[in-house]
């Protein structure tokens, strides 16, 4: 086969992420509505199931011999009528305005027995051989609880390399020049400057967009900051303190002369948070050593945060390796930062794991 340069995929990956954001933003504003009281499954339940299942029709009507790697399968569903019927009734209604996105993505998933089907599919074992998509229907589900960050994220996988990765970010803002406020992880009461869909294809960089309910718009090129000193960094990390270690952090923070307060958010945000430059660097430290991460957790925002120019590697200065199934089994910790400090922020996070580990 000639090489391609996946830009059918990349459409349709942008149309599909779309169509589900919207749908898990209906669901946050039924919920918080009060309107979604008939089940009493949460929030989070309705809205990944739901953005699952759009995300895999696309796939599937445009790749239908491609193999698929996301979080949830349909055992709920097909025990719990009453759940499964509040999710079709979602997925049946979510469509894009925009009548040509519409037929790109297969038009309407036909029934609720379907729909479970079509969520099953998203249960390849993954690997280093074949074209493998990995969904996180929602990324930061307690961000999403809280009306903070959250994301739905889609990567592309071809022989354990991960070649497109779209995010979107529902509650980040618009604008890619927009600082980082504390209260990031927290406030998304305005909805009117929020919304933003990160993408990138391998070797042709990263964009951005707004998050728009029609036809979406040209991207705009992102690029990570110009760092140069590293004392003058951002670092994101996350809300929860299960998830990574923040005196850690604080600690690595401290040695690198870095004085700003970190911000917190949940979900992928943070790489595309990162690779528009709105912050410097993303420390994930484990707190646990037997926790592995998922590739769906990871692979959109690695790409994208290398093709702004950063480099991206867990705690031992490895690169992420998409290609053991459906786990980062060889990888601990991320740490993406600008290429011209990476190697400095490395150096200090052994120090710190490193003493750690001799205690
Ligand atoms: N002990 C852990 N260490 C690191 N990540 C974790 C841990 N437990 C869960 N996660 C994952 O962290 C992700 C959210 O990360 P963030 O804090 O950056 O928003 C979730 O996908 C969650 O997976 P899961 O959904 O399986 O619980
Ligand atoms: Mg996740």
């Amino acid at each position: 086969m000639a090489t391609s340069n996946y830009s059918r995929e990349l459409d349709i990956a942008l149309l599909a992420v779309q169509r589900a954001t919207l749908l898990t933003k209906s669901v946050f504003h039924s919920h918080a509505k009060g309107t979604l009281n008939k089940s009493d499954a949460s929030p989070v339940t309705i809205g990944d199931f739901g953005a699952q299942a759009l995300i895999i029709s696309a796939l599937q009507h445009n790749f239908p011999e491609d193999e698929i790697v996301a979080e949830e399968e349909a055992k709920d569903l097909r025990e719990n009528t009453q759940l499964r019927d509040t999710v079709w009734n979602l997925v049946k209604d979510t469509i894009l305005p925009h009548e040509q996105s519409q037929s790109a993505l297969g038009g309407s998933l036909p029934s609720a027995e379907r729909m479970l089907d079509i969520i099953d599919k998203g249960d390849s074992k993954g690997g280093a051989k074949g074209r493998i998509w990995a969904i996180d229907p929602i990324d930061g589900t307690k961000g999403f609880l809280r009306g903070g960050q959250y994301a739905v994220c889609l990567a592309l996988m071809v022989d354990g390399d991960v070649k497109v990765g779209v995010l979107g970010c529902p509650n980040l803002p618009v604008s890619d020049s927009e600082p980082l406020s504390e209260n990031i992880g927290a406030d998304a009461t305005d909805d009117e400057r929020k919304g933003v869909l990160f993408s990138a294809v391998q070797g042709q960089g990263a964009h951005s967009r707004p998050m728009s309910t029609g036809k979406l718009a040209e991207g705009q090129s992102i690029h990570m900051s110009p760092l140069s000193n590293v004392s003058d960094a951002t670092f994101c990390e996350s809300v929860e303190a299960a998830h990574s270690s923040q005196g850690d952090a604080a600690n690595i923070a401290k040695k690198l002369g870095i004085t700003k307060p970190s911000v917190r958010m949940d979900s992928q945000a943070k790489y595309g948070s990162i690779a528009r430059g709105a912050g410097d660097l993303y420390l994930r430290l484990p707190v646990r050593a037997d926790y592995v991460e998922k590739i769906w957790d990871h692979a959109a925002g690695d790409l994208i945060v290398r093709e702004a120019g950063g480099e991206v590697t867990d705690a031992e200065s490895n690169r992420l390796d998409f290609s053991h199934g459906r786990t980062l089994l060889r990888n601990k910790g991320v740490i993406a930062a600008p290429k011209s400090v990476h190697g400095k922020v490395i150096e200090v996070v052994k120090e710190v794991l490193g003493s750690k580990s001799k205690v």
